[in-house]
């Protein structure tokens, strides 16, 4: 049987001694002049961000919205292949979840992925094939970072619980695998250890440090469960670190994902 896919995070995290996430966000807007020739112009963006950055690693986690194009989808597959041949896995940043017939056809994206990000909002059914699968990661959005995140996730049922402690319940009781974690944002730290609290044994995958200008140290303190597995996730703030920089961009996202990396590794042996 396949190795669980926290059991492979955990493995990541101590070989690169890392819990840094890097957002492959991959505008193709934003790719440096001298790459927009390629063949696929994301792909070779990628390629070189991965070279430059594997070793801080413990996770890749392209957003699948940029690659929602016949070169995007290309691009992704040979990012995918690259990554896994760094031995890095890939968290597919994908918010799936749809009624069961077609939520069985989103999940057959497993199959070349390590882990998924879903939307819990149609309930379990709309994530059963992805729960089922007991080798991969399944992240369900808990409370977001965004500040829209106010028009639900923060309204209280009548017991007075908030909706999205509730959806932490309800993964924990989703969590038959020792397959499921949580998306809980950086941008509120007060949630997060409140959550943390709430279901000990999930690890998180915590985004909003970097471009949203989430706490870092609330991150660490709380995104990792009682191993020490959890993820934080940077995009922006690394892999267009050097936008301005035309063909060391490369280099600068290594040296921001390392920064990150030794920032994270303060708050994580600071216990
Ligand atoms: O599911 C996510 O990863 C996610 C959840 C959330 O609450 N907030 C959030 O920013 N994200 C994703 O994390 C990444 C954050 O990117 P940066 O703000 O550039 O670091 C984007 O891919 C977002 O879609």
């Amino acid at each position: 049987m396949a190795t669980a896919f926290f059991d492979r995070l955990a493995d990541r995290i101590a070989t690169v001694d890392s819990v840094v996430s890097i957002g492959l966000d991959t505008d193709p807007d934003r790719i440096p002049d001298h790459l927009q020739d390629n063949d696929l112009p994301q792909w070779a963006f990628n390629r070189r961000i991965i070279d430059a950055t594997h070793e801080h690693a413990a996770c890749y986690k392209p957003n699948a919205a940029f690659y929602e194009s016949a070169d995007g989808w290309r691009s992704l597959r040979e990012t995918i292949a690259y990554a896994h041949g760094k031995d890095v896995p890939v968290l597919l940043d994908a918010k799936r979840a749809d009624i069961g017939n077609t939520t069985r056809q989103y999940a057959e994206i497993l199959e070349v992925v390590d882990a998924i990000t879903v939307n819990p909002y149609m309930g379990r059914d709309s994530l059963q094939p992805f729960l089922d699968r007991a080798d991969k990661g399944v992240f369900v959005l808990c409370r977001t970072s965004n500040p829209g995140r106010e028009d639900l996730q923060d309204l209280e049922l009548t017991s007075g619980e908030p909706i999205y402690k509730r959806v932490a319940a309800l993964a924990d009781l989703w969590n038959e695998h020792d397959n499921v974690g949580l998306v809980v944002g950086a941008t509120g730290p007060d949630e997060l250890e409140a959550l943390r609290e709430a279901v000990p044994s999930l690890p998180f995958l915590v985004p909003g440090v970097g471009a949203q200008g989430g706490d870092a140290e609330a991150a660490v303190d709380y995104g990792l469960d009682a191993d020490g597995v959890g993820l934080v996730n940077s995009s922006r703030g690394i892999i267009y670190a050097g936008e301005e920089q035309g063909e060391a961009f490369a280099a600068a996202a290594g040296q921001s994902a390392k920064r990150l990396k030794g920032r994270l590794n303060q708050y994580r042996n600071a216990e």
